[in-house]
């Protein structure tokens, strides 16, 4: 039997920081946001959507999506973003189910699905149990400034294109507290992965 375990949080809360860690211990991850990129590559008929939709001034020269302006767009005008989600999560949610059901038909004991919207797009029930990644929100706002070289206001802005970090805490098996160091974040998700014998 397969388990899949659904890791998410809010943006910039360190999913992909533990997501690393299970990649370490050979645990494989389907990145949701990995999928979503290879839904819109180059000639494929998700860009094509999506350029129908947003217009040709989304596409760098060399004909890929110009992530960067849309991402400018869509997360400061919330009908566009729900435009973008409405083309975007049926060609994503397709791709995630085509990759668990590989690794179920492989056996594989243990499977991450590292979603940023997990409880927004509804994969409570593609995942057995699921994992929250979360920090205080002075932290969050703080990494996403740095990270994503953004304003304080646009980053608020992106914060709340998703549900609370409370929210999606109350609904999670198990919450891993990522305000310290990456190590301390390390050993919780190690113990929970013991006690549950999952490792
Ligand atoms: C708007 C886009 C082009 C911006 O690209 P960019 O390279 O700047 O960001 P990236 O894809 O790395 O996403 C960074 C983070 O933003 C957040 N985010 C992305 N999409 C969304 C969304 N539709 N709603 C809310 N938050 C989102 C997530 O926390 C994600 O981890 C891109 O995010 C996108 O295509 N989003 C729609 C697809 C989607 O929903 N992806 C999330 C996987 S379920
Ligand atoms: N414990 C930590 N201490 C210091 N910095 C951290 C820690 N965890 C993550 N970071 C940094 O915070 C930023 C966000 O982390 P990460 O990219 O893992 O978040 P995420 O939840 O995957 O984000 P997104 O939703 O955008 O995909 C990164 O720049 C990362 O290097």
């Amino acid at each position: 039997m397969t388990t899949i375990l659904g890791l998410t949080g809010g943006i910039a809360t360190g999913k992909s920081t533990v997501s690393a860690f299970f990649k370490s211990k050979d645990i494989p991850v389907i990145d949701a946001d990995v999928v979503a990129r290879q839904v819109v590559k180059i000639d494929s008929a998700g860009l094509r959507q999506i350029i129908a939709a947003f217009g040709p001034r989304f596409l760098n020269v060399d004909h890929s999506l110009n992530r960067k302006q849309l991402g400018e767009l869509v997360f400061t005008h919330p009908d566009k973003l729900t435009e973008l989600n409405e083309i975007m999560q049926p060609l994503i949610a397709n791709e995630v189910q085509r990759q668990i059901s590989t690794f179920k038909q492989l056996k594989v004991p243990l499977v991450v699905l590292d979603a940023p919207l997990l409880f927004e797009q509804h994969y409570e029930n593609v995942v057995d149990l699921i994992m929250v990644v979360t920090t205080t929100p002075a932290i969050q706002l703080d990494r996403l400034m740095k990270r994503n070289q953004l304003s304080q206001k646009n980053a608020e802005k992106r914060i709340s294109a998703q549900w609370s970090l409370i929210e999606k805490e109350k609904r999670a098996d198990v919450v891993i507290d990522n305000s310290r160091s990456i190590e301390a974040t390390n050993q919780q998700v190690v113990e929970w992965l013991e006690i549950n014998h999952l490792v």
